[in-house]
């Protein structure tokens, strides 16, 4: 929904700092890495000793270069496999990385055993979301579903609900219970979406194999 709604109003806002930065030379690919680090640092630096409202701040400061470096690419015609492969690529390593840095706050000083699960279970079901996709379209399928919670949906619910649960550190009272809820809503709303992203595979595998006996995929 975000990734259709969302995007082009980001577009918008971003296309002047995407030209900005291919007018001082910076290369999409060096955006793709740099954002991709930027990511893990306040992940892996300030989730994992509860630091929530400062790891959120610098994530966010990276987390864009998403919506940049590809606005790049095509701004300055470069679109390429190889680029597409690394961004798609680190978009896992980064999104393991939030989820990871979650559960290593809960399996250490958070201690809460069910919470460490839950945001595992976010990290890796959000993994297999996204693998379905790309399993699907590698096999010549349309893939012609995104589903209740894409990536944008897994980001914004999560880091949203860990920057203002990090008020707590202020002094802000109980505003720490929205991290829980939020790793609830995107581990339901995962498992929602990969139902229906496998109930579309399934159809359209179908279809095609129907349509194109013996021509299966094999590996
Ligand atoms: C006192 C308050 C403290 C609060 C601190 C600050 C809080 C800030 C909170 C949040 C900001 C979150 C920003 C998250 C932005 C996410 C941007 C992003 O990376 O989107 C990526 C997404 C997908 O990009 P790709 O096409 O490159 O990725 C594809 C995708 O990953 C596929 O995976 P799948 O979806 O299938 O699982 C893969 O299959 C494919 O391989 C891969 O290529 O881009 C978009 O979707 C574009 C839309 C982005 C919309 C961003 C909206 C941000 C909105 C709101 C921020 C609100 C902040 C408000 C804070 C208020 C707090 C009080
Ligand atoms: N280093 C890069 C990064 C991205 N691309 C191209 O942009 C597409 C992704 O666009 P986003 O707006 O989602 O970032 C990707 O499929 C590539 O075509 C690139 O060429 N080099
Ligand atoms: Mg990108
Ligand atoms: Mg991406």
């Amino acid at each position: 929904m975000l990734n259709k709604y969302a995007r082009a109003f980001f577009t918008r806002v971003l296309t002047p700092f995407a030209a900005f930065l291919l007018r001082r030379g910076v290369s999409p690919d060096a955006v793709t890495l740099i954002g991709t680090a930027g990511v893990m640092a306040g992940a892996l630096v300030f989730f994992p000793r509860g630091e929530f409202f400062w790891g959120t701040i610098v994530i966010t400061l990276f987390v864009f270069s998403d919506l940049v470096d590809g606005n790049m690419a095509r701004q300055a015609g470069v679109s390429s496999r190889w680029g597409a492969f690394l961004d798609s690529t680190l978009d896992r390593v980064a999104d393991s990385a939030v989820f990871g840095g979650i559960a290593l706050w809960y399996a250490g000083r958070g201690d809460d055993n069910v919470l460490c699960a839950v945001a595992i279970f976010c990290l890796a079901s959000g993994q297999v979301v996204s693998y379905t996709k790309a399993r699907g379209e590698s096999i010549g399928l349309p893939v012609a579903v995104n589903g209740l919670v894409e990536r944008a949906e897994r980001l914004v619910i999560t880091l949203v609900a860990a920057g203002l649960a990090g008020l707590h550190g202020f002094g802000v009272p109980h505003i720490d219970v929205l991290l829980p809820v939020a790793l609830w809503v995107v581990a339901v709303g995962s498992l929602v979406t990969l139902g229906q992203r496998v109930v579309t595979v399934r159809k359209e595998a179908g279809e095609a194999d129907a349509a194109a006996p013996g021509s299966e995929a094999t590996s």
